[in-house]
């Protein structure tokens, strides 16, 4: 057994040896057993098994689920230092006696409303998620049950027919009409099934037969919610006079600002159950990224009577808090129920790319057609294999090199010529995209080294700079932070370009960039590289993705199917035969109530 070591922040410091041996084993963290012991404390609660299973509970909402599964409790340690069967796990019958026994413990759906912990059906929840799970069940079966105001069949009728041509999609038309009819609808379908030409085209048929109405479109994060408000402006901008006056100029916002975050408040939210949301329709695009908690949120900030839409893609990456709350809505409800309507087919033309079949063999879960879709050497697809288990070297980095040079000269040049527009432009042309943020294989590595590349490809500026400024026309940055001065996001992203004698960040459309002096900028990263999880919502015409080695807990189904649907040209994956086919085969489970009735 390893030696406790008071540096190292995985171990908790004077832990109770049960729950000490599973956190040396890696398969509990020092916070783990601190939220344990602190809760046990709460109540003098010192059954070690109980402890643990707390602990597991713990880990299990930092990996993204809402509650622990008990009988699932083994796979946290298949990663870890020792072997599963090699830890002292407690007798399962002796341990689920034990955790119904415990003060700590609220049993069942009805029991204790005081207890930090709550065991039902098999499954162990830390008492806040166990809330918000029932609050995202109770509105999610009571909007599913009772149907929306009704409206004329006539109208109805006709405004489909108009929307949605007979050339058109039937699951498209069925989508509007389901969203019409209910209060709860679910649109998903993978890129390019048309979700944001049915949103844009649902609210037209909901203004002309329940109108007018009051609508909101949002979305996770800021960068999201843009790209929502312009493909619906296209697509509105192509409806007829009448619908298009109906529909107006809609604007989207991110959920926090929808729902009113209060930075500092206990409530957190200014909109909630006691004050709801004025909104008769209110669209979230990119649900696969909401978690449970916000989900719960949205939910009770709503009117009873407004109708809710929510539009995603399952298979792509969950939030980074607990919950996989689309993926689970999606399959809790009975096939052909008229509230979750996926989109099947594919209307984006992309001549014949490759990448769509290749998203599609990866959702299927099919490893050795994967491989062979990126080994065939489709022009806009390409695997650059590399050794088991090692960085790529300079040759096998030759082609990433010259496409990310080639979109950083772009950038830089034009960046130093002021032309924001074609800076935006290249910094949407190529992505480098990673698994990890720190580590040898991490985004800090592969962007130094892209900006050395950069740097060699667009040559030094002319004039003279200021050696110490961290500000260079051709930087490409990353904002950090929510801003409400800016109106800057966490995960917006924009070039420094040059302005007259000065500098000026520009960021997001670059038919229409924000300018805004970098003095007033909040906290920025610079971006050669990110993290798919950072590249979710967006797209770029050509993406780069390096797979970390095949042992790499990161590697998902989901990541490698997320990271592929951004490339809309063209996509590269490094990385061994074994890191696809262990992505592949390696969909993330997230434990949650929510698909099993109580
Ligand atoms: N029913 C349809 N008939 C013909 N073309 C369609 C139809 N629906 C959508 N399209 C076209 O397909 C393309 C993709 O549509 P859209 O952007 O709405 O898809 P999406 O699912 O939102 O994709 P993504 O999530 O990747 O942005 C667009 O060019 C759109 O005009």
């Amino acid at each position: 057994m390893t030696v406790l070591d008071d540096g190292d922040a995985r171990l908790a410091v004077q832990a109770p040896p049960l729950l000490a041996r599973f956190n040396t084993a890696g398969v509990i963290a020092a916070p783990d057993v601190q939220v344990a012991r602190r809760l046990g404390s709460l109540v003098g609660e010192r059954d070690e098994d109980v402890l643990l299973a707390v602990a597991l509970a713990t880990r299990a909402v930092r990996s993204g689920s809402v509650c622990l599964h008990l009988e699932d409790a083994q796979s946290f340690a298949a990663d870890a230092e020792t072997p599963p069967g090699e830890l002292p796990w407690p007798d399962p019958a002796a341990w689920r006696a034990a955790i119904e026994a415990s003060p700590l413990v609220a049993v069942g759906v009805d029991g204790a409303a005081d207890r930090p912990v709550r065991w039902v059906g098999g499954r162990l929840y830390l008492d806040r998620y166990w809330r918000d799970e029932m609050v995202v069940r109770r509105q999610a079966d009571a909007r599913l049950a009772a149907p929306a105001a009704p409206v004329d069949d006539a109208r109805l009728a006709a405004a489909l027919d108009r929307l949605f041509p007979d050339a058109g999609d039937a699951l498209q038309r069925q989508a509007a009409a389901a969203a019409v009819d209910g209060r709860l609808t679910v649109l998903t379908g993978g890129p390019g099934t048309g979700k944001t030409t049915t949103v844009a085209r649902l609210i037209a048929v909901l203004q002309d037969v329940a109108g007018p109405l009051r609508i909101a479109l949002a979305a996770p994060t800021g960068k999201a919610a843009a790209r929502l408000q312009e493909a619906v402006h296209e697509v509105v901008d192509e409806l007829g006079a009448a619908d298009r006056e109906r529909v107006g100029t809609l604007t989207a916002s991110t959920l926090h600002r929808l729902l009113g975050w209060l930075p500092g408040s206990a409530t957190r939210f200014r909109h909630g159950p006691g004050r709801h949301l004025p909104h008769d329709v209110v669209v979230v695009d990119e649900t696969s990224m909401v978690s449970l908690p916000l989900m719960a949120r949205l939910l009770e900030a709503l009117r009873p009577d407004a109708r809710l839409v929510l539009v995603g893609d399952p298979d792509q990456l969950a939030s980074v808090e607990a919950g996989a709350v689309l993926g689970d809505l999606v399959a809790r409800t009975p096939a052909g129920d008229g509230g979750v309507v996926r989109l099947l087919t594919v209307h984006r033309q992309e001549g014949d790319s490759a990448i769509l079949p290749l998203a599609a063999a990866v959702r299927a879960g099919d490893a050795e057609e994967t491989l062979r879709l990126l080994r065939a050497g489709h022009p806009s697809v390409e695997l650059v294999e590399t050794a088991e288990d090692e960085l790529p070297g300079e040759v096998e980095l030759g082609s990433l090199r010259a496409d990310a040079a080639a979109a950083g000269r772009a950038l830089v040049h034009a960046a130093r010529e002021g032309d924001a527009a074609a800076a935006l432009r290249a910094l949407g042309s190529h992505r480098l995209l990673v698994a990890h943020r720190r580590g040898p294989a991490g985004v800090a590595h592969w962007s130094a080294l892209v900006e050395q590349w950069v740097g060699e490809a667009a040559g030094p500026h002319p004039d003279p700079l200021d050696p110490r400024s961290p500000w260079y026309p051709g930087r490409p940055i990353l904002v950090t932070a929510n801003d409400r001065e800016t109106g800057l996001y966490n995960g917006d992203t924009g070039v420094v370009v040059a302005d007259g004698e000065g500098l000026v960040a520009v960021l997001g459309d670059p038919d229409s960039p924000v300018r805004v002096r970098t003095h007033r900028l909040p906290a920025v990263e610079t971006v050669h590289a990110m993290t798919v999880h950072r590249g979710q919502g967006s797209q770029f015409a050509r993406v780069s993705l390096v797979l970390p080695p095949a042992t790499s807990p990161l590697l998902t189904r989901e990541l490698l199917y997320t990271a592929l649907t951004r490339a809309r040209e063209h996509v590269r994956v490094l990385g061994t035969a074994a890191a696809v086919r262990r992505a592949v085969q390696t969909p993330v489970r997230r434990a949650s109530g929510l698909r099993t009735p109580l």
